[in-house]
């Protein structure tokens, strides 16, 4: 069971009193591990983390775009997820949240509410774009296009109902970008590949960049009818790449 494993950490890189080491019994007495994690070894699993996902936004005072990423691969797959928001704004005045996802399990720290039905509006990247990322928006006409930062914020956004899909056909996106997003937007239904439809794999031995794009739809939404609307020409560069 993933709660019985013991990471190795460099117990010198930081204070004692920051480590976690018991597992919370209360939550597991409640909570059946699902199956297929039930047997897990420590060499399966491999922990993404991105501090500070939306470096730009946050150098730009976009604060509410900057999330802090922990991704859990089991066996090159992206299964569970936190997406924590630092300096997100609750009505209630509290400030930060954390949304979590296991897939097989669902997700937990948001209440998932769906898009719109009469409108298609895409999530793209504010600050890296280029001409094949814009052709990419431009084949799936979308009635709107939220231009954000952050890997993180937008898979909130999908699951926040402001999006269906999340569109980024351009290289720059790394493993630990993608990791957390693809968990827990999956473990809420929706699907997360690169532009050509394939899941990214997590094991130790990968390469950092997502070099084929990302494509992120949310539950309800099929990421098939919109990947068939990708033209071959975006499809092209990303295989390149
Ligand atoms: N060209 C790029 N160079 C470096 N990082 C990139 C690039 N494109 C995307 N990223 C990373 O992917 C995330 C999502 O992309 P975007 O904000 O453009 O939508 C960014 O927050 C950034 O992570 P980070 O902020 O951790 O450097
Ligand atoms: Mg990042």
């Amino acid at each position: 069971m993933i709660s019985k494993l013991k990471p190795t950490v460099q117990r010198n890189a930081v204070p004692d009193d920051w480590l976690i080491t018991e597992s919370n019994t209360e939550f597991l007495e409640k909570h059946k591990c699902p199956e297929t994690l039930a047997d897990l070894k420590e060499s399966d699993v491999v922990i993404w983390v991105d501090p500070l996902d939306g470096t730009s936004e946050y150098t730009q005072g976009f604060l509410e775009r900057v999330t802090v990423l922990i991704g859990i691969a089991i066996n090159d797959r992206a299964v569970a997820g936190v997406i924590h928001q630092p300096y997100y704004k609750a009505e209630s005045g509290d400030v930060g949240r954390t949304i979590w996802g296991l897939k097989g399990y669902g997700t937990g720290g948001i209440l998932p509410v769906s898009p719109p039905s009469d409108r298609f509006l895409v999530t793209t990247t504010r600050s890296h774009s280029n001409v094949i990322v814009q052709s990419a928006l431009d084949a799936l006409a979308p009635d709107e296009v939220l231009r954000v930062g952050g890997a993180g914020y937008k898979v909130l956004q999908l699951l926040e109902g402001k999006a269906h899909a999340y569109v980024f056909a351009s290289a720059g996106c790394k493993k630990w970008d993608t990791c957390a997003p693809e968990a827990v937007l999956e473990a809420n239904g929706g699907t997360l590949t690169d532009m050509l439809g394939r899941h990214y794999r997590y094991g130790k031995d990968v390469r950092f960049p997502n070099s084929s794009g990302v494509l992120g739809t949310v539950a309800g939404v099929s990421h098939d009818d919109i990947l068939s609307k990708i033209p071959d020409s975006v499809k092209q560069a990303m295989k390149q790449d």
